[in-house]
C-alpha cells in the first residue's frame, strides 16, 4: 500500500462475499465459489480497495496508517455492489393499464401488434420533455441503488426516430455524469418497428443502420448495441444486418433471443461474438451449446417471466453445459415494472433453480462481465472499486428467502457512502439546493 492513510474502512462484517475467482464471466461449478470471509473488513483509499480479508488481517496491514472514517457493520452480510446488466431505464408514462388486457388473456406480442405494448411507451417518450425524462428515470435509478445496484445498463428504444432515440441517450448521459450509480449505456433503435413504418420493416432498418447507428457513435452516446430479435418485432436477417453494421462501428453487440419464439437468436448471438444475449425463454440447446462455446453470456429475466406469466428460461441446462449466465430486473414499463434486485433473487431461486451462491455470482461477476465492466467492479479485490452493500441480514440465502422488502441497509459506492439506514444520502450538488 503506498497510500498513507485510508478514507474509508468497513470493518465487523459478519460474512463478507468477495467473489474473488478466475477473471471474467464464471461457469459451471465456479458460480458457486463466492469466495466468503467471515469477521472481514475493506479498506479503501481513492476509491479504490487497497486491502480486504479477516479483519485482523487488514488491520494488520493498515499498520499505522490514518484512518479517516470507520463504518461497523456490525455482523452484517456485505457483497459487492449488485450489477445491473439489462433495463429500459428512460423512458415516458407507465402502461397499468395493461394489467386488465392480460387478466382477460390478451398475450405480450398481441397487445404490441395492436398498437400498446412498447408502442404506447413510444408515444409517451416521445411526448415527454427531456427534463421529465431525467426526474423519472432519476427516480428509478435511484431505487435501483437503494435495493443494492451500483452499476446500471440503460437502453433506448422508445423514441424509434433519430431525434427521439437521441433524446433518450441524452438523458441516459446526463445521469451517467451526475448520479452515483454508474450507468452503461446501451442504444436500441432496433426494439420495435414504429407506426409510422408498419408494414416497412426493411426501410426502418436502414435508418437505423444509415442515420441512426453512425449518429449515435458521432456523438459517443452509446457503448452497445442491441435488437430485439422476435416474430412480428425483427427477424433473425434484420438483425444480423444492424448488428454487423453496429459491429463494424466499433459498439458491443447484445441481443434480445428467443423470448417468445426459438428463432435462432442465441445461434446468431454466438455467430457474431455477442457479449451477451438476453430472455433465452424459447432457446434449443443447440443455441445454448453454441453460445456457451462462444461465450456469450446469458442474462436471464425472471421478473419479467413472473410479469408475463411466460415459462422460464432453463437455468439449470445453460449452466451444466457451461454457459455464463447472467442475472437481472429488465426493468420497464411493460414486461417487467420492477427496480428490485433483491425480488429477482428470488424468482431465480424458485423459477429457475439457482442457488443463492449461483444467483449472486450472476449479478455480480457475471452481470459486470455482460456489460463490459468485469474489470472494474463485480468482484471485491485490491485494485477494484470500492462498490459494496451491507443488508439487515447474516447470510446469503435470507436475501431470497425473505422476500419481497428491501434488506439494504447501507451502500458504499466508490468508496463513499451513498445509503445509509436504507436511506439517500444526498449528494454535495443535491445538498447545496
Ligand atoms: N422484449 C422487449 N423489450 C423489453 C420490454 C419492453 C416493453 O415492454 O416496454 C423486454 O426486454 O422485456
Ligand atoms: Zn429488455
Amino acid at each position: 500500500m503506498a497510500q498513507d492513510t485510508v478514507d474509508l474502512l468497513v470493518y465487523n462484517i459478519g460474512t463478507l462475499m468477495t467473489m474473488q475467482g478466475p477473471k471474467g464471466p464464471r461457469t459451471g461449478a465456479q458460480m458457486s465459489d463466492v469466495g466468503a470471509v467471515h469477521q472481514g473488513a475493506v479498506a479503501i483509499f481513492g476509491g479504490e480497495i487497497i486491502a480486504i480479508g479477516p479483519e485482523a488481517a487488514v488491520r494488520r496491514q493498515l499498520a499505522d496508517r490514518m484512518v479517516r472514517e470507520e463504518l461497523d457493520a456490525e455482523g452484517r452480510l456485505v457483497t459487492p455492489g449488485l450489477v445491473e446488466p439489462h433495463t429500459h431505464l428512460v423512458h415516458g408514462g407507465s402502461r397499468e393499464h395493461e394489467l386488465s388486457l392480460k387478466l382477460q388473456g390478451a398475450s405480450y406480442l398481441e397487445i404490441l401488434e395492436s398498437g400498446g405494448g412498447i408502442l404506447s411507451t413510444v408515444k409517451a417518450t416521445r411526448n415527454a420533455t427531456e427534463d421529465a425524462l431525467f426526474a423519472k428515470a432519476k427516480r428509478s435509478l435511484d431505487t435501483l441503488l437503494l435495493y443494492g445496484a451500483t452499476t446500471v445498463e440503460a437502453k433506448s428504444g422508445y423514441g424509434l426516430t433519430l431525434e427521439d432515440e437521441l433524446k433518450q441517450l441524452r438523458v441516459t448521459k446526463r445521469l451517467q455524469d451526475s448520479h452515483p450509480v454508474d450507468v452503461v449505456s446501451t442504444f436500441m433503435g432496433a426494439h420495435a418497428v414504429p407506426m409510422e413504418f408498419k408494414g416497412r420493416g426493411d426501410e426502418y432498418v436502414k435508418m437505423v443502420i444509415q442515420e441512426m447507428l453512425p449518429d449515435v457513435k458521432r456523438q459517443g452516446l452509446a457503448e452497445f448495441c442491441d435488437v430485439f430479435c422476435e416474430h412480428g418485432v425483427f427477424t433473425v436477417e434484420q438483425s444480423e444486418r444492424i448488428l454487423t453494421a453496429a459491429k463494424e462501428l466499433g459498439f458491443g453487440i447484445k441481443i434480445h433471443a428467443d423470448e417468445i419464439e426459438p428463432m435462432g437468436g442465441a445461434e446468431l448471438a454466438a455467430k457474431l461474438g455477442c457479449i451477451s444475449a438476453e430472455h433465452l425463454l424459447a432457446t434449443s440447446d443447440e443455441g445454448f451449446q453454441a453460445m456457451a462455446k462462444r461465450g456469450v453470456i446469458g442474462v436471464l429475466l425472471p421478473a419479467t417471466s413472473f410479469n408475463l406469466r411466460a415459462k422460464h428460461a432453463r437455468a439449470r441446462t445453460m449452466i451444466e453445459m457451461g454457459m455464463p449466465v447472467a442475472l437481472s430486473t429488465d426493468y420497464n414499463p411493460g414486461s417487467s415494472p420492477t427496480e428490485s434486485m433483491q425480488l429477482v433473487m428470488t424468482l431465480s431461486c424458485l423459477n429457475l433453480q439457482m442457488t443463492p451462491e449461483e444467483v449472486l455470482t450472476a449479478m455480480t461477476m457475471n452481470a459486470a462481465s455482460a456489460i463490459g465492466r468485469g474489470d472494474t467492479v463485480g468482484s471485491l479485490e485490491v485494485g477494484k472499486k470500492a462498490d459494496l452493500v451491507l443488508y439487515d441480514a447474516t447470510n446469503l440465502a435470507y436475501l431470497p428467502y425473505h422476500f419481497g422488502i428491501n434488506h439494504v441497509n447501507t451502500v458504499v459506492k466508490a468508496g463513499r457512502i451513498v445509503v445509509r439506514n436504507g436511506q439517500l444520502i444526498p449528494t454535495e450538488t443535491e445538498a447545496r439546493a
